[in-house]
């Protein structure tokens, strides 16, 4: 078996070696450009596209969760991988302990009011708060597949109220689940802490606008952990100076790196980290990755597939 790797900034050698102890017998090499030798799996992120382009794969393997670039890469190179090539993603492989922890830690920050005691603190005044109470403090996570339903289950026993949205309804306990399109605006009204991890989809470009801001109840906080576009940044902005929004949490934004211009670095209500809410972990994407491989060489049933028609 044949595998060729591509990304363009992990530490490759590590990942080759990797996957020769994972997979003993296969050949693993890195995928160079002219390389247009026979390959049974590419493992990719951000591949160019004559590395895929014409070859007879068994799958693809897309080195992360969300794969938005590279099905819009196809969208502009639709021979770039042929539609009966699966493409699969990397299914938590140590993404949701990390968004758990992410999305855990900011929402007691502002529960505990650790905004406002920062803001305080910077201009010496000594002044205990009113505490927030949990039965005000109703999270809502759009989005609720691998990653949102790990978030969820992570703040269940802090005991906020804990609701979800998503396409299908979900059963899980303790959260209030919404769907579809109807149940968006219910699902938002009482929210006061929503957190956002969907797929980028035509759908879902652009969800969090002025529209669905406005729906949220008063002095609410927005984290978003997905993708950039699908925050109206200038309506996010407009929304902490109407007062509609107290605070917000992003770690993804409509073009990184964000550029020195942009007016959320400055905004003393916006926190922000650099697009590292949750990483690939290499040890278990590999193991998750070979798994997946000697599942589909021996012809059993696998999960992580993209439906490429849904866009995740
Ligand atoms: N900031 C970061 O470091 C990272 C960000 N991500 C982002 O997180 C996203 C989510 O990842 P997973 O949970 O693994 O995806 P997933 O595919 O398991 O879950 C997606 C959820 O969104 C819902 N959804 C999709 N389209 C919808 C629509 N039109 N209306 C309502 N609900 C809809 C689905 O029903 C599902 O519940 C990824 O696509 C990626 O963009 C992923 C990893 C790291
Ligand atoms: O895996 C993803 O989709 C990411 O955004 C990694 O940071």
């Amino acid at each position: 078996m044949d595998i060729i790797f591509y990304h363009p900034t992990f530490d490759t050698q590590y990942w080759l070696k990797a996957l020769l102890t994972a997979l003993p017998g296969a050949r693993v090499r890195e995928w160079k450009r002219g390389d247009n030798q026979p390959a049974d799996y590419a493992l990719v992120w951000h591949p160019p596209v004559e590395m895929l382009q014409g070859r007879d794969l068994k799958a693809v393997f897309a080195l992360g969760a969300g794969v938005d670039s590279i099905l819009s890469k196809l969208k502009a190179h639709p021979d770039m991988l042929a539609d009966n090539i699966p493409l699969f993603r990397l299914e938590d492989t140590g993404m949701g302990e990390q968004m758990q922890e992410y999305a855990v830690s900011q929402v007691l920050h502002w529960f505990r009011r650790f905004d406002d005691y920062q803001a305080l603190k910077q201009q010496a005044r000594w002044e205990p708060l009113t505490d927030y109470q949990r039965e005000d403090f109703t999270i809502g996570i759009l989005g609720a597949g691998v990653l949102g339903s790990k978030v969820a289950e992570a703040l269940a026993p802090w005991g906020f109220p804990l609701r979800c949205w998503s396409r299908t309804r979900k059963d899980y306990p303790g959260i209030t689940s919404f769907a579809g399109a109807d149940e968006l605006s219910p699902f938002l009204q009482g929210t006061r802490v929503l957190i956002n991890l969907l797929p980028n989809t035509a759908e879902t470009v652009g969800i969090i606008n002025r529209g669905l801001l406005n729906q949220l109840a008063d002095n609410s906080y927005v984290m978003n952990l997905a993708r950039g576009v699908h925050l109206v940044e200038a309506d996010l902005l407009k929304a902490l100076e109407s007062g509609k929004l107290k605070g917000a949490m992003l770690d993804v934004y409509s073009k990184e790196p964000l550029p020195p211009e942009s007016p959320l670095w400055a905004h003393p209500r916006v926190a922000m980290t650099p697009h590292v809410a949750a990483v690939t972990r290499p040890a278990e994407a590999v193991s998750y990755i070979a798994r997946t491989i000697t599942h589909l060489e021996q012809g059993e049933s696998v999960t992580g597939r993209v439906d490429r028609q849904r866009g995740y």
